[in-house]
């Protein structure tokens, strides 16, 4: 299959053209001393982590110890809110993503997010919401490469078999484990480096669920994955590192261990990791 590549056009827009180069690389997404505030309450304090080149790292810990704040942090969706600030840094293979030199649109385009709840645009076609964020960057894209965006991508989310002979019915008629894939090939279209999952899985059924993780298994060859999710067997299934979040009353939430989530699930070296992947809390 003919790999895509970002040109720059005349009028300052990117267009999308065929190359003979592969797909961007493997990125490492690293967190360095991240803290972060909601106005004066501060709920992550000096968080580091490594989240490798295509690997899937699960973050893992109860409600409320900052799991998705540091997810957002990680794509700068945590300044969108009127409240909130934050300090330390991430780098993209080593590129510090909050660089003043850098604009915000640069990192949402290589970190993508797939959510909770699964966000179809649902008047738009199956197809049309594959190529929404194509759009949403002022991107161009011709019929032939367009057609082979949309089957690649719906291909690697696992929906391609389901879908491949209605692309023009729209996406809320979609089930929600098929919006969800859906909404996994939408991010996938802008090329990410990097895919943030917060729980994908909690509203769906067992089986979609297990669509969902073996999609995961996939992508990693190609995205790195980072997934926060309350389900142990999934953390096990479908992560090889993992992050054990905690915060301890009226405290921020930090680190209390991560590494290999074989080694965290059978031999937790803190005995509140070995509590909680026991179930004992949370
Ligand atoms: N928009 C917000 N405004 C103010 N406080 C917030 C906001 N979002 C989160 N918080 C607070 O930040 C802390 C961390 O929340 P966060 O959602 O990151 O935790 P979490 O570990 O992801 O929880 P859960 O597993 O329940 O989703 C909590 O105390 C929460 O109340």
């Amino acid at each position: 299959m003919t790999a895509i590549t970002d040109d720059v056009v005349a009028d300052g827009s990117t267009q999308i053209i065929p190359s003979a180069t592969p797909a961007a690389g493997l990125a490492e997404i690293r967190a360095n001393e991240v803290s972060a505030w909601f106005g004066d309450h501060k709920v992550l304090d000096r968080v580091s982590l490594t989240m490798p080149a295509g690997k899937v790292t699960s973050l893992i810990g109860p409600s409320g110890c900052g799991k998705s704040t540091f997810l957002r942090i990680l794509n700068r969706m945590h300044e969108m809110i009127p409240s909130a600030s934050l300090a330390g840094s991430v780098e993209l293979d080593g590129e510090d993503i909050y660089d003043k030199s850098r604009k915000l649109t640069d990192a949402r385009r290589a970190i993508g997010m797939v959510f909770q709840k699964p966000n179809p645009f649902p008047a738009m076609s199956i197809e049309e919401n594959v190529l929404a964020g194509l759009k949403l960057t002022g991107t161009r894209i011709d019929k032939d490469a367009r057609d082979e965006l949309v089957e690649s991508c719906l291909v690697k989310g696992g929906l391609w078999n389901e879908v491949k002979d209605r692309l023009d019915a729209p996406g809320g008629g979609l089930s929600g484990g098929q919006q969800q894939r859906l909404c996994i090939a939408r991010s996938l279209a802008i090329k990410p480096r990097v895919l943030l999952m917060d729980e994908p899985c909690s509203a769906l059924d067992p089986t979609s669920t297990r669509v969902i993780e073996e999609t995961m298994l996939e992508l990693a060859r190609e995205v790195t994955i980072v997934i926060v999710t309350h389900n142990m067997q999934q953390a096990a299934r479908v992560s090889s590192q993992c992050a054990f979040f905690l915060a301890a009353q009226g405290t921020p939430g930090v680190i209390v261990e991560h590494g290999d989530t074989d080694a965290m699930f059978d031999s937790p070296q803190d005995p509140r990791t070995s509590d909680y992947v026991n179930g004992r809390f949370g």
